[in-house]
């Protein structure tokens, strides 16, 4: 049985202006996020992943931004509140976890001053509560010798140890939802399982639920209920997890896939199909958009819409049902 409904993100388009025109990078995406599930959202650069989870925290400017939808974050019409209103859930209901831990730690602060900052800002905690939950969160992401930490500043702790600081920071005030975009990219493996299996106990002792943003499809095996794939600010298609690596239809899923390192490729070289996402000004929102990297398929007519084929599995249009790889051909 799913879990209670936590966020639900309905025909959600984002639009961005350049030189004085709005050009769509997110174009009417519903996605539903339930307590302790993993919302995978997955596609190459550009394809409109952070976009979407940058709507959902309210960290767009918005003298350059229209976002059109509705998105639901436990009751609240998240879209309608005030600048003010945002602030008050972000950092306590909704945690962030971004891929440059440096980028997002301030290098003159201490660490244990950082932690404490989301409690100053969201709770109202006496200054002795403070500082043991800024080592119980230290203790809980896995640092050793909590109270030497806290007095340390960044650049003194490993990419792996920083990343577990931003973990402790988004997860101080017990958020519902964590919004991880590409939390372990710039980790090496062993490092990056560990932080999974740590977003993963977290959640479990939180019944939180957990948006990931990641090119990676490994990562994804790893640790998804569910899965998004994202094309050129759409979803072409999506499934749990099961479904989505066992029985892949859209061409971009496909091609995806067999892009995937596996243990026993045979060869180094992996299989992409050619080109790129396009730029946002170069996107004919009339046509079928992933048409141009596979030329010898058949198009869909107009623009795909996407369908539900199997119960919980949506794929866009219709020309997945003839793709074929060039070499299958
Ligand atoms: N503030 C902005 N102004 C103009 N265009 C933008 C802005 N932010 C993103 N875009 C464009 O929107 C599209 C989607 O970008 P987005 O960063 O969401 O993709 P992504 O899938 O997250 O890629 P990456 O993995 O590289 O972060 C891209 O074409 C990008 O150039």
């Amino acid at each position: 049985m799913k879990e209670e409904t936590l966020l639900s993100i309905n025909g959600v388009s984002v639009a961005f202006k350049i030189n004085g025109e709005f050009y769509t990078a997110i174009d009417d995406v519903s996605l539903e996020l339930h307590r302790d599930e993993v919302l995978a959202i997955v596609g190459e650069s550009g394809s409109g992943k952070s976009t979407l989870a940058t709507t959902v925290i309210g960290l767009h400017n918005m003298n350059a931004t229209q976002v059109t939808g509705e998105i639901n974050f436990q009751g609240k019409e998240i879209l309608e509140l005030s600048e003010d209103e945002f602030n008050d859930i972000r950092g306590d209901e909704m945690g962030m976890i971004f891929q440059d831990p440096l980028a997002a730690l301030n290098p003159l602060i201490r660490i244990g001053d950082q932690i404490k900052e989301s409690l100053d800002v969201h709770s109202d905690m006496t200054e002795d509560q403070k500082q043991a939950r800024v080592h119980e969160l230290l203790d809980q992401v896995g640092i050793p010798h909590p109270e030497r930490v806290a007095k340390q500043f960044p650049h003194q702790l490993s990419g792996g140890m920083r990343q577990r600081i931003i973990i402790a920071i988004a997860i101080a005030n017990k958020p519902q939802l964590i919004i991880a975009d590409e939390p372990t990219t710039a980790l090496d493996v062993t490092i990056q399982a560990q932080i999974l299996d740590l977003l993963k106990d977290i959640q479990r002792e939180n019944h939180a639920g957990i948006i990931l943003i990641t090119h990676d499809l490994g990562v994804v095996a790893e640790v998804a209920d569910t899965v998004a794939v994202m094309y050129a600010g759409e979803i072409v298609e999506q499934a749990p997890v099961e479904t989505l690596f066992n029985n892949p239809k859209h061409p971009y899923t496909r091609s995806l896939l067999r892009a995937m390192p596996t243990i026993d490729s045979e060869s180094d070289e992996l299989y992409v199909v050619e080109g790129a996402v396009p730029s946002i000004k170069d996107m004919d929102r009339n046509s079928d958009l992933f048409a141009p990297r596979i030329p010898w398929t058949k198009p869909d007519v107009g623009h795909p819409v996407l369908k539900e084929i199997a119960p919980n599995h949506y794929v866009r249009g219709e020309s997945w049902r003839e793709f074929k790889f060039k070499d299958e051909l």
